[in-house]
């Protein structure tokens, strides 16, 4: 165990076997085809193992958006500056970005948060900023190591502190997000350090990169893994040497879910990253994380492989910000009104369609 984040990882229990097994029960009886909902189902059945009840709320949901630049942009990985990642921040938190036309729509409550933006932000009034500044962006990794342990392991537990101040708000699902120029780069090289598999099939254009700059994008990650790769000890050094202040921070948010016992959605590229790191960490972690949709980026299934989350959604999404995590979110309501509302065999009294005991 991770010496640094073992007095928060030892709160960590499993999944509680007897809510999964009333929720599997009470999917059995509703009456429709058996499974006919599929992972779904089984979405909701995990929720109910985390929560350790079998009523499964999905009342109160909040969305973590983790913001904050990359040292490796001045690389010349990314098709857009990095005064971008300020802009979108701000723009965040005036209600105005794609993942916030969404969290509307789905009525999931959006918390912007600045975990190293390489500038001091202005708050608008719709959705206030949450100020966790670790720095000022990380280093270019290219030259030195993107961050210290020591930030590395202050991103993580400031992820899992957010989780417990949503946790006692009373949220019952939390939804991953971020926002950070560079970042498919950092996410590819410690995909590539998690994976042990080669850089090339794990890079891709994230926000849209032209061919030149995909090819010098993926010359940076398959020299940055030769040169860190070996000294690295655990997944917080991976972190460290070629991360990002949002990808440690979410990989915080993963194993606060299993903390405080809240589902927390994954995204897409970035947010499978983490996912992966926290699984890492804590073996087990990802039985507390829903798949919410598969990126289009080329380690997207990958990731999700690795992890064993069959996703919701393939509808070639790539725009981070959480978007795919919110999306997934009115699909899981509608499977929790049916798993709660809708009639049983019994109610609706068709006898021979009751499910027999050996196939619930
Ligand atoms: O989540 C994804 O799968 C995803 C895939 C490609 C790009 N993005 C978004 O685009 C930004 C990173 O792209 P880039 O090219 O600057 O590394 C960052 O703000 C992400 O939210 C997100
Ligand atoms: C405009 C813009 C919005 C984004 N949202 C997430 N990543 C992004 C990248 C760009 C360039």
């Amino acid at each position: 165990m991770i010496e640094e984040l073992k007095d928060y990882l030892s709160l960590i229990q499993p999944p509680d076997k007897k809510a999964m097994e009333t929720a599997r029960l009470r999917w059995a009886h509703v009456a429709k085809p058996l499974n006919s909902l599929g992972v779904l189902e089984d979405d909701i059945v995990k929720i109910a193992g985390i929560r350790k009840d079998a009523h499964v709320s999905l009342h109160k949901r909040g969305l973590l958006i983790l913001c904050a630049d990359n040292g490796i942009v001045e690389e010349g990985v990314t098709q857009t500056g990095m005064e971008v990642t300020a802009v979108v921040t701000e723009n965040m938190t005036k209600g105005n970005s794609s993942v916030c036309i969404m969290a509307k729509r789905a009525g999931v409550d959006v918390y912007p948060v600045d975990m190293g933006v390489a500038r001091d932000l202005v708050s608008g009034s719709r959705y206030p900023l949450l100020n966790r500044k670790i720095a000022y962006g990380t280093k270019n990794f290219r030259k030195t190591k993107a961050m210290t342990r020591n930030e590395a392991v202050q991103a993580i537990k400031t992820g899992i502190e957010l989780m417990g101040e949503l946790s006692e708000n009373g949220y019952d699902l939390v939804a991953t997000g971020e926002m950070g120029i560079g970042n498919t780069t950092t996410s590819s090289a410690a995909a590539s350090l998690l994976l042990k598999q080669d850089p090339e099939k794990l890079t891709g254009r994230g926000a849209g990169l032209n061919d030149a700059g995909l090819k010098q994008k993926r010359n940076v990650i398959r020299e940055a893994v030769a040169e860190y790769g070996p000294g690295c000890q655990d997944e917080v050094d991976i972190l460290s040497a070629v991360g990002g202040f949002d990808l440690a921070g979410l990989t915080g948010v993963f194993l606060g879910g299993a903390i405080y016992r809240i589902p927390v959605l994954l995204d897409g590229f970035i947010s499978a990253v983490a996912a992966l790191a926290a699984e890492r960490i804590y073996p087990g972690c990802r039985d507390f994380m829903i798949a919410s949709h598969v990126s289009a980026e080329p380690a997207g299934h990958i990731l999700l492989e690795e992890l064993g989350l069959p996703p919701l959604i393939q509808a070639g999404m790539c725009l981070g910000e959480g978007t795919g995590a919110v999306a997934a979110i009115p699909l899981l309501d509608m499977a929790a009104d049916v798993y709660g509302t809708m009639s049983s065999f019994e109610d609706i009294e068709i006898e021979a369609y009751k499910p027999m005991e050996d196939q619930s």
